[in-house]
């Protein structure tokens, strides 16, 4: 199997070319055998750029457990992977598990369209609300020295949250432009180095109380950028900005992985 791993933000994926469907049956434990850290590529995810009608292609999003969600920085990288393929010039319109999204890219920076957010939900002093996947926010102070895996699997695997399960997110502010993001993400079920539906999320959670409409985020990988526009209790027009990168190329055989 031929893959190229890209990475946005430090959160990496295998992406694969199956616009010829060949990799349609792909397995789940193939799937997890892939995104292995020692035995196999290592990634949190898997991509699968496929044909798609009438949009120039679909992204077919899993997780390093081989779980279905919507990616947002996943995304961002299909779109690269797709201007690299000469699939698409600088915009596009592709479909993913969450719906249509437009996107455009410019010198390596991709900037993706997020799906509209209707309302952003609390749980005690936290929120709860849905970017293209299942997002918990909670503000913390010195996030730095914060034990997000700790917490954040606690908070995943908590009654409320466990059955659908929820991408955990941990917020600091650093100024009344910037915030500092770490993630504890479903089906990697660990902390990643970014979570573009995440910190979408925390954006959200931080423009709903001014009348901002754009954040800097700072994330372990690097820096992300949001846009977005108020609309009655939720959000529209809401993009998601960043950085997206081939790492390198290879040929794995399957049955050796
Ligand atoms: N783990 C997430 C999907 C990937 C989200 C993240 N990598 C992003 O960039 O949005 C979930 O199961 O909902």
């Amino acid at each position: 199997m031929k893959f190229y791993k890209y990475q946005g933000t430090g959160n990496d994926f295998v992406m694969i070319d199956n616009r010829l469907g060949e990799w349609d049956d792909l397995s789940i434990e193939n799937i997890q055998k892939l995104c292995d850290r020692r035995f196999g590529i290592g990634a949190d995810g898997l991509i699968k750029i496929n044909s798609a009608k009438g949009v120039d292609f679909e992204v077919d999003y899993y997780n390093s457990d081989g779980s279905k969600s919507f990616c947002g920085n996943g995304a961002r990288c299909s779109v690269a992977f797709a201007h690299f393929l000469d699939m698409i010039e600088d915009k596009t319109t592709f479909t993913a598990i969450d719906g249509i999204h437009e996107a455009e890219i410019k010198n390596g920076i991709v900037k993706l369209k997020m799906g509209n957010v209707h309302n952003i939900n609390t749980d005690g002093n936290d929120f709860v609300l849905n970017t293209g996947s299942p997002h918990y926010v909670k503000y913390v102070e010195m996030l730095n020295n914060y034990n997000v895996y700790k917490i954040g699997n606690e908070i995943r695997n908590s009654e409320t949250y466990k059955k659908e399960g929820i991408n955990v997110n941990f917020v600091e502010k650093l100024s009344d432009k910037e915030l500092f993001v770490r993630t504890y993400e479903r089906g990697v079920e660990d902390e990643t180095y970014s979570c573009g539906t995440g910190v979408t999320a925390a954006a959200l959670t931080f423009m709903k109380n001014n009348n901002q409409k754009f954040v800097e985020i700072k994330v372990m990988g690097g820096q992300l950028k949001v846009y977005a526009e108020k609309d009655g209790e939720g959000f529209k027009n809401i993009w998601l900005e960043g950085p997206a990168v081939q790492v390198f190329k290879g040929d794995i055989n399957l049955d050796k992985a």
